[in-house]
């Protein structure tokens, strides 16, 4: 069932459309991450769902009900900020149980939620110290503390490691979902780095310039982009776009003697290659060449970027282990042909015909 609902969700800042007719369902208990470059929207999203801001139109639902004329309090949910918003001058317990004072609770519950909670976010030994005694990753978990505290169904955070180190946000990640599925939360998470929500969510609506690019799991968004945007925002490095050269139904990579595919129709076409399904083979067995432009080691791997006579843009190829490989040295290249996606050049959007036209998923496309 689901939890929450918006409905043609429409949000302006003076000209500046923020969130254009967004719709979209989050399930009960599911991980949701609003993903998306700077400025996409995300934090209206976040905080148009919490009532702290209002649509221009459209409509929200909690479990079914219109929550949209709603203030956040009245909302029953759950919100951790970045800045984590923790009072300086109160203790971690106080801080804890601030929300609860606020709501005028049963004070009598007070003492054992507190020590659920304290015991969950292992907070236990700093109930009695201030935030300035804390590092930042105990302070963020007293953020998260007080939004579990509470009790609320549905928890919204936006961008709640982004001050942690990276190694202390890849453990908060872990921990976060962990209590996420432990109490069954449901949650809309805010962030712009991909790895957190691949790793996190169980969906992510992919946002681009206050539209929905693509709702999806983080599976399909890494396999099955439906955009040159998804394709480039998802992977790292990002997916390989060369644009092809058409003459008649013919669509040709560079110099290539022979079309990657046939199609009738007037659509220009890119080509879509992640790095990791190409591989370098002798130059001296290709028919074309590439040249190695430059090539950097990563520790697991090394991205080689390469050249292809006749193509305006790189390729960047990713090949396992240290390699090392001098400026201009020829190169060979090849892939399979169902690891080819195709887009249209003009708009983006992906070109599923194009990949039925093509030449027999499998075979193998050498350079
Ligand atoms: N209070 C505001 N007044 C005017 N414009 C705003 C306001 N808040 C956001 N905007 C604009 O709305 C657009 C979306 O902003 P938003 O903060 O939602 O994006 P975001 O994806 O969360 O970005 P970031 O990752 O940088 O936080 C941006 O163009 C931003 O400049």
């Amino acid at each position: 069932m689901s939890y929450v609902s918006l409905h043609h969700i429409h949000k302006t800042w003076g000209n500046k459309i923020a969130l254009d007719d967004i719709s979209f369902d989050v399930e009960e208990g599911e991980f949701i991450a609003l993903l998306g470059p700077s400025g996409c929207g995300k934090s209206t999203m976040l905080r148009t769902i919490a009532g702290l801001e209002s649509a221009d139109s459209g409509a929200i639902y909690f479990q079914q009900s219109d929550v949209t004329a709603l203030t956040p309090s009245q909302r029953k949910l759950s919100m951790v900020f970045q800045s984590y918003a923790l009072f300086p001058h109160m203790s971690v317990r106080e801080n804890l149980l601030f929300g609860l004072r606020a709501r005028g609770e049963d004070k009598r519950q007070f003492a054992s939620r507190l020590a659920d909670v304290s015991r969950l976010m292992e907070l236990e030994p700093l109930l009695d110290r201030l935030p300035s005694q804390l590092s930042g990753g105990q302070q963020q978990r007293v953020a998260l503390g007080r939004a579990v505290i509470a009790n609320n169904r549905l928890c919204l955070m936006d961008e709640p490691l982004s001050n942690l180190d990276a190694k202390l946000r890849q453990s908060m990640r872990r921990e976060i979902r962990a209590i996420q599925k432990k109490l069954g939360l449901t949650m809309v998470y805010v962030t712009h780095d991909q790895t957190e929500a691949m790793s996190m969510a169980d969906k992510i609506i992919l946002l681009n310039d206050g539209r929905i690019e693509q709702h999806d799991t983080p599976d399909n968004l890494y396999n099955n982009p439906e955009s040159i945007f998804a394709a480039q925002f998802i992977g790292a490095p990002p997916m390989n776009i060369l644009p092809l050269t058409r003459r008649g139904e013919h669509h040709y990579l560079a110099a290539m003697p022979v079309p990657v595919v046939e199609m009738p129709g007037d659509a220009s076409l890119s080509l879509g290659l992640r790095a990791e399904d190409i591989q370098l083979t002798d130059a001296t067995q290709a028919g074309l060449t590439a040249q190695v432009v430059s090539h950097e080691y990563m520790g697991a791997d090394t991205l080689v970027v390469c050249s292809l006579a006749g193509a305006a843009e790189p390729l960047t190829v990713k090949v396992a282990g240290m390699k090392r490989f001098a400026e201009g040295q020829p190169v060979g290249l090849q892939w399979l042909t169902s690891a080819q996606y195709f887009f249209f050049t003009t708009g983006g959007k992906r070109c599923y015909d194009a990949e039925e036209f093509c030449m027999p998923s499998g075979q193998r496309v050498a350079v």
